[in-house]
C-alpha cells in the first residue's frame, strides 16, 4: 500500500501497488545515460577563403536563400555570422536529417560561421512526441547529437542550446518578444505556420489546440533570442522565417535575417516528396545495417532516363556528390565497364541517355552511402556511453 497526495484537497489517497505495477513502472522510468558534453569542443575558427569562395560553397545549400545580396554584405562585415537550425528531438533520425545536415553546417562552418543548434525540447512536448516525456525527448536530443559527431561534423565552430535551459536562463528576454508577436499577428497567419509542425494549415479550429498557435510564436521569436543571421533550416520551415521577417517591418528593435531554406530530400517509394520519419518506408536511417541500406536502395524507385522525382538521382546530387567529389560505377565489361564520374551533371547527362542504368547506379550509391554511415554504426558499437544511450532510446520503440 502506497499513498499519493490529492492535488486538489491535500489529502491524502491510498492505493494498492502490487509487484507487477512495480515492475512495470520500475521498466518505464527514464534513464539518464551520462554523455560528454559535445559543447567543450566549441572553439571557434574563422574562415580563410575569400568572398567569391565563401558563396561558392555555400551556393548548394540554399534551395531558397532571401537574399543574396543581405549574405554577402554579411560575409563581408562578420568574421562569424551566426546560423541556426532547431529540431524536435523525437524519433529516429534519417539520412536527409543526419548526412545532409551535417553536410550543409561543414560548408557553413568552412565559411567561417557559427552554427547554432537549438534543441527544440520544449517544441516536441507542445507538439505532443514522445507521448509527452520531456526526459524521453532529451534523451533523443543526446542521441541526435551523438550520431552528427560520429558522422563528421565540424564540431569546432558547432553549438548546442537546450531550448528549456536557454529559456530558463532569460526569461524575460525570451517571453517579452513572444506576447509581442502575439499581439502583432493576427490568428489566421499564425494557422498558416502549420506546417513547420508537420500540420495542415486547414486544420479546423476545434481540432486543433492551442499550442498549435504558441508554437510558431515561439520558434520565430527564437530567431532573435538565439540573434540568429541565418536561418538554416529546411524549406518545410520557411513560413515562419518569412514571419520573422515580417515582424522586423513591425517591430523598431527587430531585424530581417537572412533565409537560406535546405532542400528537402525525397523518400524512397514512387510520390514521396519527402522522406519522412512517420513513414518508414520513405527512409533510410542512420542506424540501418548495411544490409538494410541495400535493400531500400534496391527497391527505390529509379527509373531508367527518368530523372524528375527521382530519389537515387537526389541522394546521388545532395549527398554523394556533396560528400565526395567523384562516384565510382563499377559495371560489367559488357555493360560497358567501370566509369568514375567527377560531377553530377556528368552522371546525370548519361543517365538521361541510358548509357547509365539504374542497375549500376544503385550498387555504388549503397557503396557511398554506407561508407558515410559506417562511423555512426561504429561508434554506437565501440563507445560504451553512446551504446547505453542507443540501448535506452530504442526502449522507447518510437516510430514517430
Ligand atoms: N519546427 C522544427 C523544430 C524547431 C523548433 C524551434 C525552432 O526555433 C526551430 C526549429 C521542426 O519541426 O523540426
Amino acid at each position: 500500500m502506497f499513498a499519493t497526495i490529492d492535488p486538489l484537497t491535500g489529502g491524502l489517497i491510498w492505493e494498492v501497488e502490487g509487484q507487477k505495477e512495480k515492475e512495470q513502472k520500475e521498466k518505464n522510468k527514464v534513464k539518464y545515460v551520462e554523455i560528454k558534453d559535445v559543447n567543450i569542443q566549441f572553439n571557434p575558427r574563422p574562415s580563410r577563403l575569400s568572398l567569391e569562395e565563401k558563396l561558392k560553397l555555400l551556393e548548394p545549400i540554399g534551395e531558397e536563400l532571401i537574399n543574396k545580396d543581405e549574405l554577402i554584405n554579411l560575409l563581408k562585415t562578420k568574421t562569424f555570422p551566426i546560423c541556426y537550425d532547431g529540431f524536435e528531438p523525437s524519433g529516429r533520425m534519417h539520412i536527409a536529417q543526419g548526412l545532409l545536415r551535417a553536410l550543409n553546417v561543414n560548408r557553413l562552418v568552412d565559411a567561417g560561421c557559427i552554427f547554432i543548434f537549438w534543441v527544440a525540447d520544449w517544441f516536441a512536448l507542445l507538439n505532443n512526441k514522445m507521448g509527452g516525456d520531456l526526459n524521453k525527448i532529451k534523451n533523443v536530443g543526446r542521441y541526435f547529437i551523438e550520431v552528427w559527431k560520429a558522422a563528421g561534423m565540424k564540431m569546432h565552430n558547432v553549438k548546442f542550446l537546450w531550448a528549456s535551459d536557454e529559456i530558463n536562463k532569460r526569461p524575460n528576454d525570451y517571453w517579452l518578444r513572444v506576447l509581442d508577436l502575439a499581439r502583432k499577428f493576427n490568428v489566421s497567419r499564425i494557422k498558416r505556420c502549420g506546417q513547420i509542425m508537420g500540420r495542415n494549415d486547414d486544420e479546423q479550429d476545434d481540432k486543433m489546440a492551442v499550442a498549435q498557435l504558441f508554437y510558431p510564436c515561439m520558434q520565430c521569436n527564437d530567431i532573435f533570442f538565439l540573434e540568429a543571421d541565418i536561418c538554416q533550416l529546411g524549406m518545410d520551415q520557411r513560413k515562419v522565417n518569412m514571419l520573422a521577417r515580417e515582424y522586423a517591418d513591425k517591430a523598431s528593435d527587430a531585424y530581417k535575417p537572412i533565409i537560406m531554406s535546405h532542400h528537402m530530400m525525397m523518400g524512397l517509394l514512387e510520390g514521396q516528396v519527402k522522406m519522412s520519419k512517420s513513414d518508414l518506408n520513405s527512409a533510410i536511417f542512420m542506424e540501418d545495417s548495411a544490409e538494410d541500406v541495400k535493400k531500400k536502395i534496391k527497391n527505390a524507385y529509379c527509373p531508367p532516363q527518368v530523372i524528375k522525382d527521382n530519389p537515387v538521382l537526389d541522394y546521388t546530387k545532395e549527398i554523394i556528390f556533396g560528400w565526395r567529389n567523384k562516384l565510382l560505377i563499377q559495371r560489367k565489361p559488357e555493360n560497358g565497364g567501370d566509369k568514375e564520374y567527377i560531377s553530377y551533371a556528368e552522371l546525370e547527362a548519361d543517365f538521361i541517355s541510358g548509357a547509365l542504368h539504374p542497375g549500376d547506379l544503385k550498387p555504388a550509391v549503397t557503396l557511398v552511402l554506407n561508407e558515410l554511415i559506417q562511423p555512426v554504426r561504429d561508434h554506437f558499437t565501440k563507445d560504451p556511453e553512446a551504446r547505453a544511450l542507443l540501448q535506452e532510446i530504442r526502449s522507447y520503440q518510437v516510430t514517430k
